[in-house]
């Protein structure tokens, strides 16, 4: 799937200094999918470099330059859940390392873990959520649907299958020790992506919040992970106004599309997969409030530097109340793609 020419030719000009890629790519305020895709392989194999992955874990090069592109080429090309998605994740995992002193919260080799984690956590993804997989009765519910959370078990296990492939365990010269326990956290951390594990979670993330982290309890370290690993899949919202609603366009596209699919089939879709019941300003106001500024205010008690993350998100969560009133006033039909947004 991936030549020799490929790897070698993303080798050639060597590893690139983060700073030749953008000077503030390593900023909160670097909007990551502003980078072309071809050249996130090259930003991917740097940001390895700039947090000493490479060197701490022995990675062979060559061997990391394939891995980064099978796991790109491992997405397929949904509106919203393709590569540019996972690339602006582990993007943004990159930048709470570089931001916030990580080092005094989680032990190298679990950060080493979300990294990856990031980088695989939608691995073939289709563009339909679970739901979807269980009612079309998919390959993926066949196989997983008893344990729940079906995609995120086929992200984990498709990144495993990557990392059986030749020339692609980036992890080889890991003792076995290391390897094992990289293994389960990248389980932990790509089952954690699924929303409905996070609100489950919730009320721990907030008592460990509440009542400080303890960098002793091994407890604290996997709700933290599985908080920051959240806070990356949601990235985007703490990102520019333009990136917000640019984001919330290709989300309604997908989701619209599963809703027609689900139509076809004779069932009946949630308002926010209806392209003719969602209202998009009021399902974003409600999934800002109920899921990412709860997960970015939690940011922010854990680590103050973190707070002009909550700050951008809750400046789009007024832009969405700004819009729907605006726009309800006007009685526009909010069916329209956002276009009028422009
Ligand atoms: C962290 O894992 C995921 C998985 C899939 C998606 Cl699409 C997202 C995601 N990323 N950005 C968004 C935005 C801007 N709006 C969203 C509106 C609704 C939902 C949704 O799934 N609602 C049902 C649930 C609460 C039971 C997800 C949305 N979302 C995140
Ligand atoms: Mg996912
Ligand atoms: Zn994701």
């Amino acid at each position: 799937k991936v030549s020799d020419e490929e790897v070698q030719r993303l080798l050639s000009r060597g590893i690139l200094p983060v700073q030749e890629i953008h000077p503030s790519f390593a900023q909160f305020s670097y909007i990551p999918r502003s980078l072309s895709d071809d050249n996130t392989a090259t930003a991917v194999i740097s940001m390895f470099e700039d947090m000493g992955f490479i060197n701490t874990y022995k990675i062979d090069k060559n061997t990391l330059a394939r891995f980064c592109l099978v796991v790109k080429r491992g997405y397929r090309d949904p509106p919203y859940h393709n590569w540019m998605h996972a690339f602006s994740v582990a993007h943004f995992c990159y930048l709470l390392c570089k931001n916030l002193d990580m080092g005094q919260y989680l032990e190298d080799i679990e950060i080493f873990a979300l990294f990856v984690s990031c980088l695989c956590h939608d691995l073939d993804h289709r563009g339909t959520n679970n739901s979807f997989q269980i009612i079309s009765k998919s390959v993926l519910a066949h196989l997983y649907s008893s344990d729940g959370s079906v995609l995120e078990r086929h992200h984990f296990f498709q990144a495993i299958s990557i990392l059986n492939s030749e020339g692609c365990n980036i992890f080889d010269n890991c003792s076995r020790k290391s390897y094992h326990r990289i293994l389960d956290l990248m389980y932990t951390i790509i089952l954690a992506t699924d929303l409905a594990h996070h609100l489950r979670i919730l009320d721990s993330l907030q008592k460990m919040a509440t009542e400080g982290y303890n960098p002793n309890k091994p407890q604290h370290h996997e709700l933290l992970l599985c908080l920051l690993m959240s806070a990356s899949d949601l990235s985007d919202q703490t990102k520019d106004w333009k990136t917000n609603h640019r984001v919330a366009e290709l989300i309604y596209k997908e989701f619209f599309s599963q809703g027609d699919r689900e139509k076809a089939m004779g069932n009946t879709p949630s308002d926010m997969m209806d392209r003719e019941k969602a209202y998009i300003p009021d399902l974003q106001i409600g999934f800002m409030e109920h899921i990412v500024l709860p997960i970015f205010q939690l940011l922010k008690d854990l680590f103050p530097g973190s707070a002009e993350l909550y700050g951008s998100a809750s400046s789009n969560h007024s832009s969405w109340i700004h819009i729907s009133q605006k726009y309800r006033a006007q009685g526009l039909p909010s069916k329209d793609s956002l276009e009028f947004l422009e």
